[in-house]
């Protein structure tokens, strides 16, 4: 089987590019070993802050970003970090010619339920004038992204992940600790009859997603004639995973409860990771008024409503919204 440098040398990366790229799984590497040591390691539960967002941090987000940053920083390869688990961005090397932006654990709810969680991450070049503590040089477009993926802490431990030719698996071989490619080049079949949304906040959505989830779950019986099925991981790095499997649509739409808060999920370190993936894969990533990697961030933790996943059907979610 193919390791993950070949691939990565197949496709054209830079070699520095390439390390770190090495640096980041490496982290995820001790990250996966530690998620499944699980209540053996005294590492489940939560602590007793927040993050910037309001959200309780989990012991596992607070180590996972530990590990993550300490690995980056050290590497050199990077001049700065921002992260779900930072308030602000963490200046490292300022020679660095990389921008790293991570969610260190996302689902991580769901680890006290030993299910499915992982680490999403982007990457881009760092402008040779940027100082190394200036948010600014993060408010990029996700179209300037070099390379995005996650890491899934499931059953096995999986990569998935882009550098703009086309999207790979990889599964991490615990016995010799490397990612070997299980499936190149993977295709999101065009149509679905299977998504992903949470429910229980259909009161607070808008007017066009309330239209389209009414007429998924009519069924054969409503205007698409068809039957549809539903899963949620509710953790997306899980739901995405599935989607990229074997086709589907995940949504996390606007939300009327906060009108000031676009969406659920983080733009720099949920949406657009997910969004790179999945065109490389042929499917689609779009917020309902355009595409997820044009939209231009105006802070690191920019919430965005989120729909992605196989083309046919996002089409036909974002025809609602016309
Ligand atoms: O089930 P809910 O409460 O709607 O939230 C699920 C969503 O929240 C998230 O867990 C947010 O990520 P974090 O765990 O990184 O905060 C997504 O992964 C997931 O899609
Ligand atoms: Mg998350
Ligand atoms: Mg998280």
């Amino acid at each position: 089987m193919k390791r993950l440098n070949s691939q990565l040398q197949q496709d054209g990366a830079p070699l520095e590019l390439i390390l770190l790229i090495r640096t980041l799984l490496a982290g995820c590497k001790e990250i996966s070993f530690r998620v499944s040591q699980g209540a053996l390691a005294g590492v489940l539960g939560s602590t007793l802050s927040e993050n910037v967002q309001g959200e309780t941090q989990k012991k596992l987000d607070v180590i996972s970003n530990q590990i993550l940053k300490d690995t980056l920083r050290e590497s050199g390869y990077v001049k700065a970090i921002s992260s779900e688990e930072e308030d602000t961005v963490v200046p490292c090397n300022p020679e660095g010619n990389y921008l790293v932006s991570f969610d260190p654990l996302d689902g991580s709810s769901n680890t006290e339920i030993n299910s499915l969680i992982g680490t999403i991450f982007s990457i881009t070049h760092a402008p040779q004038w940027m100082k190394p503590d200036d948010p600014s040089a993060f408010l990029q477009p996700g179209t300037q992204m070099v390379a995005a993926g996650y890491v899934l802490y499931g059953p096995s431990t999986m990569l998935a992940m882009t550098t703009g030719r086309g999207t790979h698996l990889y599964t991490l071989d615990k016995t010799h600790g490397g990612f070997l490619l299980t499936e190149g080049n993977i295709k999101v079949p065009e149509d679905t009859a299977e998504f992903a949304i949470n429910t229980s906040n259909q009161r607070h959505w808008e007017e066009p997603i309330q239209n389209y989830v009414t007429d998924l779950i009519a069924g054969t019986e409503g205007p698409r004639e068809k039957d549809f099925n539903m899963r949620w991981v509710a953790a997306m790095v899980g739901d995405i995973h599935r989607v990229l499997c074997r086709g589907g649509i995940f949504a996390y739409p606007f939300d009327k409860r906060n009108p000031k808060v676009p969406g659920k999920l983080r733009l720099l370190y949920e949406a657009n990771p997910m969004a790179f993936l999945m065109e490389q894969a042929g499917g689609l990533g779009d917020t309902g008024h355009g595409r997820i990697m044009e939209v231009m961030p105006e802070e690191i933790h920019q919430r965005v409503p989120v729909l992605l996943g196989s083309k046919n059907e996002v089409e036909m979610c974002k025809s609602y919204y016309k």
